[in-house]
C-alpha cells in the first residue's frame, strides 16, 4: 500500500465512484472531504467501502467539545480509516474526540486535526490577528495536538521534519499540499513534491487535483507511486 490518500473533491458521488473504479485499493486510500459528504453523505461511503477502499473522512470538525466529540463518534460509526478535527478547537475538544473514542468497543479511526492550513502562509495568519511564522503556530498546535492523546496531524510536508524531531516516530503526519513539479499550485501555499515529501518523514501525502484534474488519472497516480521508489 502506498502512503498515497487521493482527495475526492466531487460535486457528485458518481464523479467520485467513476475515479474510485478507476483506481486500484491496493495502491491507495480516498479521502472524502465536505464537498462530496455535503451532497452525497454516508452512501458514499459505503459504496467506497465496498469496493475495498480505506477512507479518511476530512470533515475537519471545529466546534465546542460535546458537539465535536459527538460527530467523531457518528464518523467512527460509519467505519471510517481515519477522521480529522481542527486543532485550534482546543485540548479540551481534542480529548472530549479522543474520550468518545476510548469508550466505544469495536474499531475506532485514527484521529487527526488539522494545524495551520496548507493553503495558508504568514500573511494570511497575520490577518486573523497571528502575527507569526506558520511553521511556529504548526508546532504549537502539533504538541498540543499530540498531548490531548491524538495520532496525529495535518500539516504541511515543509513542518515535517521539524515534526518527526519535535514528536517523535509513532505520530502521524498528514500531510496536503503536495504538487509534482509539472503541476499548478492553485490556491495552495506551503507546497513539496511527493519525493521530497517522503524523504523529510511524512507519513501519508493527501493529493487531489494532480490525480483527478489529470487526462489519465489512473497513470497519474502510478506516475507518483514510482517517483517514490
Ligand atoms: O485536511 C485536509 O485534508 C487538508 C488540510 C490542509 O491543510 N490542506 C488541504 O489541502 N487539505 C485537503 O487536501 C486536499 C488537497 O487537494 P489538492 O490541493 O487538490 O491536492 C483537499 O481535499 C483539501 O481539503
Amino acid at each position: 500500500m502506498s502512503p498515497i490518500l487521493v482527495a475526492l473533491d466531487y460535486p457528485d458521488s458518481a464523479a467520485a465512484l467513476a475515479l474510485a473504479d478507476r483506481l486500484d485499493p491496493s495502491q491507495c486510500r480516498l479521502k472524502v472531504g465536505k464537498e462530496l459528504f455535503t451532497c452525497a453523505g454516508p452512501a458514499v461511503l459505503e459504496a467506497l467501502h465496498k469496493r475495498g477502499f480505506e477512507v479518511f473522512l476530512d470533515l475537519k470538525f471545529h466546534d465546542i467539545p460535546n458537539t465535536a466529540s459527538k460527530a467523531v463518534k457518528a464518523a467512527a460509526e460509519l467505519g471510517v480509516w481515519m477522521v480529522n478535527v481542527h486543532a485550534s478547537g482546543g485540548r479540551r475538544m481534542m480529548e472530549a474526540c479522543r474520550g468518545v473514542l476510548e469508550q466505544r468497543t469495536g474499531p475506532n479511526p485514527l484521529l487527526i486535526a488539522v494545524t495551520v492550513l496548507t493553503s495558508m502562509e504568514r500573511s494570511d495568519l497575520a490577518e486573523i490577528g497571528l502575527d507569526l511564522d506558520p511553521l511556529d503556530q504548526v508546532r504549537r498546535l502539533a504538541q498540543l495536538t499530540h498531548d490531548s492523546g491524538l495520532d496525529g496531524v495535518v500539516c504541511s510536508a515543509q513542518e515535517v521534519s521539524l515534526l518527526r524531531e519535535q514528536l517523535g516516530s509513532a505520530f502521524s503526519l498528514v500531510t496536503p499540499g503536495i504538487r509534482p513539479l509539472d503541476s499548478d499550485k492553485g490556491d495552495q501555499r506551503r507546497i513539496v513534491t511527493p519525493p521530497q515529501a517522503m524523504a523529510m518523514g511524512s507519513s501519508y501525502l493527501v493529493i487531489g487535483r494532480p490525480i483527478t484534474q489529470a487526462p489519465d488519472p489512473a497513470r497519474a497516480l502510478q506516475a507518483i507511486i514510482d517517483s517514490l521508489a
